[in-house]
């Protein structure tokens, strides 16, 4: 196996970083001024790969700060019920807020997210409220670069690092670049910098790639070139409806094609991508059929209307492959 880890852990994977609310248009195919109605969902980056990988029968735990209001308690309830545990996940006492992301569906291509994520729980984490212990019963941890953006989440994020790489748990980097949280691309580069040099899989869009390395243009040789004289052993590069490639530190490339399908938006393609992908690499599968799970995941959550409620389970993302051999 590329990646080797220990599955007499009690968890699969721990994601570390925001679970907020999505707020998705009901009435799509129009702008959201004329939207009146939203349906809300558990959202967020790393919050959605946890979802994802409970629906594919995995065991995920989560670490992250929620708000002690009701968006807060819906969130716990949601994902604990969905098969994440929630048990690590510690309650923000000053008062900060979910963070919430509005989602306007103009067309199956034109889709926006609007942030409300001011002073937003998920980003107060502190280093001292993440626990070593929980960390090394995991298989994989995964960051979500968001949480890489202000502090104190940041150096949460970094310690999280530390105790995966004290404790020999493989570090799953999902670049998951929100330019809003953001105070320049500088700060982007430097601290995405920090963790991937850590990390032992790294999966962005080209897009977030070249946040990374704060150039436009990137080029995936480039890139995996200087990724790889650290940690990285698996390094994916997302590109869109284009497909993706995955690259392994022995020099094999690998292309998985997107499955097209009838898009109602594109957001979520990310999330469910990483959790299919995630779960074929821990059970053992090859790197073409991991991408085959991870753009068949993709193509189903793009033809629903949530990124968490739609993720698909094994038999649907087999189905799909299945029809397409
Ligand atoms: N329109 C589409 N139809 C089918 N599959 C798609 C489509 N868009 C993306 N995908 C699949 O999803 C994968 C990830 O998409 P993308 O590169 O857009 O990720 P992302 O930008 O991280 O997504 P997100 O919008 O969730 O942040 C692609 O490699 C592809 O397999
Ligand atoms: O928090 C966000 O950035 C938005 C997400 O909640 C949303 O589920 C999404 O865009 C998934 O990729």
């Amino acid at each position: 196996m590329l990646i080797k880890t220990d599955d007499t852990k009690k968890y699969d994977l721990i994601a570390v970083g925001r679970a907020c609310i999505d707020l998705n248009a009901v009435e799509f195919n129009r702008p959201m001024e004329e939207t009146m109605t939203f349906a809300k969902y558990v959202g967020g980056s790393p919050a959605n790969v946890a979802i994802g990988l409970a629906k594919l029968g995995l065991k995920p735990g989560f670490i992250g700060k929620l708000a002690d209001d009701q968006h807060g308690r819906f969130i716990k309830t949601y994902m604990t019920a969905a098969g994440v545990d929630m048990e690590e996940t510690v309650l923000d006492t000053a008062g900060h807020k979910t963070g919430l992301a509005f989602t306007e569906i103009k067309s199956p291509s034109e889709c926006s997210i609007l942030m409300y994520r001011d002073e937003v729980a998920d980003l107060y984490l502190e280093a001292s409220e993440v626990d070593e212990a929980y960390i090394k019963q995991a298989r994989l941890l995964l960051v979500s670069g968001t949480a890489l953006s202000m502090s104190p989440s940041r150096e949460a994020i970094l310690t999280a690092v530390a105790y995966a790489k004290k404790n020999d748990v493989p570090v799953v980097f999902e670049l998951d670049y929100r330019p809003y949280t953001w105070q320049s691309l500088e700060d982007t580069a430097v601290y995405y910098s920090l963790v991937a040099n850590q990390a032992d899989i790294i999966i962005g869009t080209r897009d977030e790639f070249d946040r990374l390395e704060n150039k436009e243009g990137g080029k995936n040789e480039e890139t995996i070139a200087a990724l790889f004289q650290h940690s990285a052993q698996l390094i994916v590069i997302k590109h869109g409806v284009e497909g993706s490639y995955a690259y392994t530190k022995a020099g094999d490339v690998y292309n998985g094609k997107a499955y097209k399908t009838k898009v109602l938006k594109t957001f979520g393609a990310g999330d469910s991508y990483a959790a299919a992908f995630i779960y074929a690499v821990l059970a053992g599968k090859s790197i073409e059929t991991a991408l085959k799970y991870g753009s068949a995941s993709a193509s189903i959550v793009v033809s629903k209307h949530s990124s968490s409620d739609a993720m698909p389970d094994v038999a649907a993302i087999e189905a799909l492959i299945q029809s397409h051999e």
